[in-house]
């Protein structure tokens, strides 16, 4: 498929999502190629006199919602959203997700706890029948991180699991990847997550680990872009 046309497919569901926008609403926006897309749609809302509030997720969608104007809150002054319009690495049926593919992952599982409702924006490139063909990205910090990948390792064994936790580097080439929070992104390649809810749990259980990929019971709506159109998907 031409870049073009995955770009029209990621934006239809942006579009889409402007649709559950109404004024006074508290926003979340997400991270990725997706999320900008969407951005870049609410500034030009903004421009024609939308009245929104919004709470970027990562330093990278601050930036653009900055440069287009669109007002911005933080979570302390304004600790309640009304919805955050996020993207997505995977989507299974019941619309639990792995996100993280940005290295956003916290602050945006931070910002969609935060939100009354998640709306899910992606092409039907992120559609799975079960988690895990996405390396899980996994937040953790420095200090001891190679004992900490170590248990993520194990775990995943526990849940008869194999496959490289690694380290991700920086495309830059000269060192880790940081989040925006200080801390390294392992991604674990472990194939499909028979239970993502336990192996979610348990990854919350090992010290070192600030957070994972794994999005459950967080999203209501997914607008998944197709050839033939938008589609919708709700639990
Ligand atoms: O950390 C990044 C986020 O979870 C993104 O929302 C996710 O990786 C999807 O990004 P994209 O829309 O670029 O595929």
């Amino acid at each position: 498929m031409r870049s073009s046309q995955t770009i029209e497919l990621k934006r239809a569901p942006a579009l889409a999502a402007l649709e559950h926008v109404t004024p006074g609403m508290r926003l979340g926006l997400g991270t990725g190629s997706t999320a900008k897309l969407f951005v870049d749609a609410l500034g030009e809302k903004v421009k024609a006199g939308l009245d929104v509030v919004c709470v970027p997720t990562s330093l990278a969608t601050e930036q653009q919602a900055r440069a287009l104007g669109i007002p911005l809150t933080t979570l302390d002054d304004t600790p309640a959203l009304d919805l955050t319009v996020d993207g997505a690495d995977e989507i299974d049926p019941a619309l639990r997700l792995v996100k993280g593919g940005g290295g956003a992952l916290l602050r945006e599982k931070i910002v969609a706890g935060a939100s009354a409702r998640m709306i899910v924006i992606a092409d039907e490139s992120k559609r799975v029948d079960v988690l895990g063909r996405f390396p899980l990205p996994i937040e953790v910090v420095r200090f001891g991180a190679a004992a900490t990948a170590l248990r993520i390792e194990r775990a995943a064994e526990h849940f008869g699991m194999e496959g490289p936790v690694r380290m991700r580097m920086r495309q830059t080439g000269d060192g880790p990847l940081l989040t925006d929070g200080g801390n390294l992104v392992y991604d674990g390649q472990f194939g499909e997550i028979p239970d993502p809810d336990a192996f979610g749990e348990a990854l919350n259980a090992i010290p070192g680990v600030v957070e994972h990929g794994l999005f459950l019971g967080m999203a209501n709506l997914a607008l998944i872009g197709t050839p033939g159109g938008v589609e919708e998907m709700t639990r």
